[in-house]
């Protein structure tokens, strides 16, 4: 057995004590996901790049006087989520900034001409477009949310998220990644989490690693993400995301995980959490993405045929046949899911009903396969 304790101190864990805590999530993993390691087929749609948090290792955010900065029209969303359908996508993930409004004139007077006062106005006809001219399901990636702005986005999204990124305080202290940013306050997410836990809302988030945390503020963060889920039972997947530094950026000279600290916390996220939470690493932030799987993990995240990952825009994805070949080469088939996973189908709200089981096969994942 390995307990809690033990995962907290194997923050210097190497050789053989890194072998056996792997093999111990590996079993988790085995006992509880079998040999199938699923990924998401879905576009990746940057509704705004405004932000009114400056998080020091986001390239993703544009701001005011940079040309770039900008807000999708429905037409440009409606483009895209036309364009994944075509190539078998089933998921439109809505990555965006958070409440711009409240910073930028400009922002304030982009959406006003597009009839919204918030950016969540906006998002929510946004998913419902998709839903009714698509066969995509939505899943909301929009930072911190009230508990009103979760039940509008529950109703016409399958599955929302956000990372939890980790509830050190530190981490917001001058000279730190999350300085003046008020939307990562772990405090403000952590309740983000709970109020779609009260309502039923299946949610993704997860951990950056990499960023200032110690070992110990890891744990503590993967703890806190569990004991919503023990109370709730809505967290569907933890993402365990690796740190990449941009040029450009606060965070420009920072130095990176390694893939041994990857492969540590992965390991450690899987023996702490409830085995019921899907555990998810992306495959493109990494050269050798593969080991993950003797980490415990079970899934690769979502994956596009069509958009680049607008977070990390210079890592492209592994093409499909060479992640299936990867994985199979680890004893572990690729199977394609929704961005809801099987065991929240049922509870799933009145309006995705119909669009969730045109998508979905008998077992919950996805009834067209690509997997290669
Ligand atoms: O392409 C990406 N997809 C990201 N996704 C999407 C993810 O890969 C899956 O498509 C969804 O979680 C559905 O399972 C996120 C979703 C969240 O709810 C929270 C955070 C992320 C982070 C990323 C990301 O950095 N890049
Ligand atoms: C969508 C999620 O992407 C993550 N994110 C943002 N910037 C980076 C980066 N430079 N490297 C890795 N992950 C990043 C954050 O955790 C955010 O919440
Ligand atoms: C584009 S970053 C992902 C969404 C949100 N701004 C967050 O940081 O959580
Ligand atoms: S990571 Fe999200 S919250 Fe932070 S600046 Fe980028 S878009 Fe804004």
């Amino acid at each position: 057995m390995m307990t809690v304790d033990d995962v907290y101190a194997a923050d210097r864990v190497s050789g053989a004590g890194l072998a056996l805590l792997r093999q111990r999530a590996c079993e988790i993993r085995d006992r509880h996901w079998g040999r199938e390691i699923t990924y998401s087929r879905k576009v990746f749609i940057p509704l705004t790049n405004m932000c009114r948090n400056t998080c020091g290792y986001c390239v993703f955010v544009k701001h005011p006087g940079d040309p770039a900065a900008n807000y999708l029209t429905p037409d440009e969303v409606l483009d895209i989520a036309r364009r994944g359908e075509r190539l078998g996508c089933k998921e439109a993930l809505f990555s965006l900034g958070e409440r711009p409004e409240r910073r930028y004139p400009e922002a304030v007077a982009i959406l006003k001409e597009l009839g919204y006062a918030t950016t969540v106005d906006y998002l929510v006809d946004a998913c419902r477009l998709v839903l009714e001219h698509t066969s995509l399901i939505p899943h909301v990636n929009a930072g911190t949310l009230t508990e009103a702005e979760v039940e509008r986005l529950g109703g016409v999204s399958a599955s929302m998220g956000m990372m939890l990124e980790n509830v050190s305080k530190r981490l917001s202290k001058p000279g730190m990644p999350h300085h003046a940013c008020p939307d990562k306050a772990p405090v403000l997410r952590l309740r983000t989490i709970e109020a779609a836990g009260r309502l039923g809302v299946p949610f993704t988030t997860g951990i950056l690693i990499g960023i200032g945390e110690t070992w110990a503020e890891r744990i503590d963060s993967l703890i806190a993400i569990n004991d919503i889920h023990l109370r709730h039972g809505n967290v569907q997947e933890v993402i365990v995301q690796n740190f990449r530094a941009k040029p450009g950026t606060a965070m420009a000279e920072w130095m990176e995980p390694s893939r041994h600290e990857m492969l540590k916390t992965l390991a450690a996220a899987r023996i702490v959490l409830d085995p019921s939470i899907s555990l998810q690493a992306p495959p493109n932030l990494d050269g050798e993405f593969e080991d993950y799987i003797e980490s415990g993990i079970n899934d690769w995240g979502g994956i596009s045929p069509l958009t680049k990952d607008h977070i990390n825009p210079e890592r492209a994805w592994p093409a499909l046949g060479e992640l299936s070949r990867r994985t199979a080469a680890k004893g572990y088939r690729l199977a394609e899911r929704l961005t809801v996973y099987p065991r929240y189908l049922a509870g799933c709200r009145e309006a995705l009903v119909g669009p969730l089981s045109r998508l979905a096969r008998a077992d919950g994942l996805a009834r067209e396969q690509f997997t290669s």
